[in-house]
């Protein structure tokens, strides 16, 4: 009771006194996941009808004091474009790949690469994300990174996991790679 009640008191302190509001961008491909991950870890329900993303999507995510502010862009070609602009000057971008659809990899890779060739967004935390991990024949954590080529990425902090949105599998750990640079 009384350690409830400190609880509530010390988060209420911490809200108002060390809130910290962080920017997050999501990319990668059509049909990777990027609003079914960022539905879920808003708390909303997984859908397997999500409706493909036109232009941009902003959805607040809170973490004790941080708010996360996810810019959940749109990955048809068409909104490519986009991505770098939204990229500028973010705590951390996440890249979001999904695993089971190896005929995309190639693109994901490309897409990924130019991005980070991109030098107003030198040193920016990189985290990529294999979706859809509850997949049959799906490429695990270390083909990932091979089919992805993230050796290859220099001069910024990059991370890979694999996740599933739909069945919400390691969604807490990338809470807190990206909490990490919540202060950044
Ligand atoms: N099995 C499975 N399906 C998923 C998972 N995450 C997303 N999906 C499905 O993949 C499809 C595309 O999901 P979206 O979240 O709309 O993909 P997106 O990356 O936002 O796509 P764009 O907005 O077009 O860039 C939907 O049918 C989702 O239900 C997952 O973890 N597992
Ligand atoms: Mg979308």
């Amino acid at each position: 009771m009384a350690a409830g009640l400190f609880r509530k008191v010390y988060d209420w302190l911490l809200r108002t006194f060390w809130a910290t509001e962080m920017d997050v961008t999501m990319i990668g491909l059509q049909n990777a996941g990027k609003t079914s991950l960022l539905r879920v870890l808003s708390g909303g329900e997984f859908t397997l009808d999500s409706i493909p993303t036109v232009g941009f999507n902003m959805k607040r995510v809170q973490r004790g004091h941080v708010t996360l502010k996810c810019w959940d862009l749109g990955g048809q070609p068409r909104f490519r474009i986009m991505w770098e602009r939204y990229c500028r000057g973010v705590n951390a971008i996440v890249f979001i790949v999904d695993i089971a659809d190896i005929a995309l990899l190639p693109m994901a890779r490309e897409e990924l690469h130019a991005l980070m060739e991109h030098e107003n967004l030198e040193g920016i935390p990189l985290l990529v994300l294999g979706n859809k991990s509850d997949l049959p024949d799906k490429l695990s954590v270390d083909e990932l990174i091979d089919a992805m080529d993230l050796k290859n990425i220099a001069h910024r902090e990059v991370s890979c996991y694999g996740i599933s949105a739909k069945e919400e599998t390691n969604l807490d750990a990338v809470l807190q790679w990206l909490l990490k640079f919540a202060n950044r």
